[in-house]
């Protein structure tokens, strides 16, 4: 990957999002181009980690990643969302072309103190979605919207999209993005989070294989 500066092609055509600032950031992996766009509606910040070249190209490699603060800053085992994201930061800088979105859509929308109240639902034997709608809300609150105009704004024309979840790729190609084919996550279960995952295969049809933690051939592709 080259460490050398980028400036990207900016679209100013966005509707729900001003594309609001953008820096390489060194990381343990290699140089992150890092462009924040703002949501109009809010102020919500959502992030692009760009890769390589993407600009006017078909079949890049992307992951569209929501928020969890539990797992990935506190280390949380009860999902797997750290390792989705490290995989998928491997994946890109790896392959030397790609994006991760990173969207503010924590706890599949509904948020972080949501969340954490779903979790004591939980605790009381209620799976994910039992949780959700006790607290009054829908199975996924998620919207691709504010994703397929980052994408657009890059540059991208089609992805090839890491992922298990089969409504995030319809999400995304609705919004009109084309996904030309799916990069698997493959994801280690812990006891912890292998309720999580199955209940993920059984309710939201997520194309989840469960490699146990010291399987080294767990990962991304
Ligand atoms: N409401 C709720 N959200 C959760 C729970 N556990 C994890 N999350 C959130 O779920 C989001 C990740 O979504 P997932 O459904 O696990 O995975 P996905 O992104 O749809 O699918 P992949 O692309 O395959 O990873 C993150 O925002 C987490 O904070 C939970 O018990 N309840
Ligand atoms: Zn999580």
């Amino acid at each position: 990957m080259s460490d050398t500066p980028q400036v990207l092609p900016t679209r100013k055509s966005s509707s729900l999002l001003e594309r609001f600032s953008e820096a390489d950031v060194p990381t343990e992996r290699g140089v992150l181009r890092t462009v924040v766009f703002r949501e109009k509606r809010n102020g919500r910040e959502h992030v692009a980690l760009v890769v390589g070249d993407i600009h006017d190209k078909e079949g890049v490699p992307v992951r569209v990643h929501s928020e969890c603060l539990t797992s990935e800053v506190f280390g949380s085992l009860k999902c797997d969302c750290r390792q989705q994201l490290d995989r998928a930061l491997d994946f890109v800088t790896q392959n030397g072309c790609g994006v991760v979105l990173y969207l503010r859509q924590e706890g599949r929308g509904i948020g972080l103190g949501n969340k954490i109240k779903a979790y004591a639902l939980q605790s009381q034997g209620l799976d994910t979605y039992e949780s959700n709608r006790k607290l009054g809300f829908a199975d996924d609150l998620r919207s691709y919207d504010v994703a397929a105009e980052m994408l657009r704004s890059l540059g991208v024309r089609s992805v090839d999209l890491i992922t298990n979840n089969p409504l995030k790729i319809a999400g995304l190609v609705e919004e009109g993005i084309p996904v030309r084919r799916r990069i698997p996550s493959r994801t280690a279960h812990n006891p912890h989070n292998v309720d999580y995952l199955r209940t993920k295969r059984e309710r939201t049809g997520h194309l989840i294989e469960l490699f146990a933690e010291d399987d080294t051939e767990a990962k991304v592709g």
